[in-house]
């Protein structure tokens, strides 16, 4: 996974091109295959809950359907991050003008997640986490969710950690953890043009590909102001390992 490694936070790892059209296709298929009472609409963005409930005291655990086993277990195999299977995937759905404010994942998943994006590019943005102490603390959240709000911004230590961004392409895989799970909070822009000048990983971008990628343009002669125009939805598949699972499982 070294090669993979984008930043200089050295736990952020990219991945261009990690399944293919077809599997993309697929996977889009079989998410919007499920039931419409799967989706929990949410104020910026809808989302399913696949492989049970997140509680704070840990998972009461669902099997994943098969189609999602097939690329979590291959995540899993090939990036030797989890130390067991990834058992929780959250799928996301934005429109063009949404997104994430900026979080940290919450307490009960392992602090390493991959997140494989199909559908429109967008960026993501992480920031040192506004109060380092107090990610130890477990603050109330949406269990759905599994995410939670920075506490008020009132630094304690200087962060020696710089902010920084991520172009996603569609069907890239992004993993994180350690320190830039814990000690960062990353987020989407809830807007339809998003600027990837400043991301660290631009030159697996579209750059290579310009005008052959949709809503992605360059509006500088010389490269500045490298900009995504989200015409599109983007899907994410969040995927996690929960620890503690309950011994009962839910049955389908
Ligand atoms: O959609 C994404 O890429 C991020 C989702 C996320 O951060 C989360 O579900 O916790
Ligand atoms: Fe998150």
């Amino acid at each position: 996974m070294r090669k993979y490694v984008v930043g200089s936070v050295p736990t952020v790892m990219y991945i261009p091109e990690y399944i293919s059209p077809a599997e993309e296709d697929l996977l889009l298929k079989n998410i919007y295959q499920a039931p419409l009472s799967k989706w929990k609409t949410l104020k910026n963005r809808k989302l399913q809950n696949w492989g049970g409930v997140v509680h704070e005291k840990g998972l009461l655990a669902q099997q994943l359907p098969s189609w999602l086993k097939t690329v979590t277990n291959r995540i899993y195999e090939e990036s030797k991050l989890f130390p067991s299977a990834i058992n929780h995937v959250l799928i996301n759905e934005y429109l063009p003008d949404q997104g994430i404010m900026p979080h940290q994942d919450g307490p009960a998943y392992m602090p390493v997640v991959a997140i494989l994006s199909l559908g429109s590019p967008v960026v993501m943005d992480f920031v040192p986490h506004p109060n380092l102490e107090s990610t130890e603390q477990s603050s109330e959240n949406d269990t759905q969710d599994m995410i939670h709000e920075p506490s008020p911004p009132e630094p304690k230590i200087p962060s020696k950690y710089l902010p920084f961004s991520l172009l996603l392409m569609p069907r890239s895989l992004l993993i994180f953890k350690d320190m830039a799970y814990s000690g960062y909070l990353h987020g989407i822009k809830d807007s339809e043009d998003h600027c990837y000048d400043e991301a660290v990983n631009a030159t697996n971008g579209p750059s290579h590909d310009a005008g052959t990628l949709t809503g992605l343009k360059n509006d500088g002669e010389d490269g500045g102001d490298k900009v995504i125009h989200r015409t599109t939805r983007r899907i994410s598949l969040t995927c996690r390992l929960v620890t503690k699972v309950h011994k009962h499982l839910i049955k389908i």
